[in-house]
């Protein structure tokens, strides 16, 4: 709690795909155990990479969380079953409806540390909401980089792959997946297709 207001704050660490967003995660999380402090971790039930109550790193490390759902007004189920935590994290926030910038408002109202990791971007470049407005209203902000898949260089980007293939403007921007779909790219290797051809069907789970 910050000492003179007694507030609670909201940290964000973002970035693109591979950039060490949940090691950071979970860095901050065992260090808060060693402090003795109430961990409460919440990831969303669309991503379902690593087991269903966990969430994982690309390099296999994992911490147990709650599955809450991502849509709607899904995310405030974190504000019943938080009451006594001193740290509530969440990861996956890209996955989470607008009501999350709220959620995390009222908890670091009520004195509660928040840390909130996300992707910033869409496979497209854009923002990927509600990321940036936690950035906006975070009291703390990191954004780290990963390496470029094909020029070594920092990678803010996320490229999707079809088949190989770059994807498609047009595409759903919701795609679960790691490395058989995705890379990290810097903003000069950051590939979009465009024009007519090739809008690839929604698979089951897309949400758009
Ligand atoms: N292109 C890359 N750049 C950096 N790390 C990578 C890359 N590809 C795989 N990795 C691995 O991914 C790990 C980061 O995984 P993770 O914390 O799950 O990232 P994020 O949550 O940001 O997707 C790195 O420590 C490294 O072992
Ligand atoms: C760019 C982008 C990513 N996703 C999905 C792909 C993964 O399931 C997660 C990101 O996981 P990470 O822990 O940050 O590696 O998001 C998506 O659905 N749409 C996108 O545009
Ligand atoms: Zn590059």
């Amino acid at each position: 709690m910050h000492a003179i207001t007694r507030t609670g704050w909201i940290e964000v660490i973002t970035g693109s795909m591979f950039s060490g967003k949940t090691e950071e995660l979970l860095r901050r999380l065992r260090r808060s155990e060693i402090a003795g402090q109430s961990v409460a971790v919440y990831k969303p039930a669309v991503d379902d990479r690593y087991g269903e109550t966990t969430i994982g790193s690309h390099n296999g490390r994992q911490w147990e969380a709650t599955v809450i759902d991502n849509e709607g007004d899904g995310p405030r189920e974190i504000l019943d079953t938080a009451p006594d935590a001193e740290v509530v994290a969440i990861d996956e926030a890209n996955f989470f409806s607008p009501a999350l910038v709220d959620v995390c408002d009222t908890l670091a109202n009520r004195g509660v540390r928040v840390i909130v990791s996300g992707l910033d971007q869409t496979f497209r470049g854009e923002p990927f909401e509600p990321v940036p407005e936690l950035m906006a209203t975070a009291e703390y902000v990191d954004k780290l980089r990963a390496i470029c898949s094909q020029c070594g260089e920092p990678a803010t980007r996320n490229q999707r792959l079809i088949e190989g293939e770059p994807a498609h403007v047009d595409d759903p921007t919701i795609l679960v997946g790691a490395e058989e779909s995705y890379e990290a790219r810097c903003r000069a290797c950051h590939v979009l297709r465009t024009g007519e051809s090739g809008r690839h069907e929604p698979r089951p789970g897309d949400d758009d």
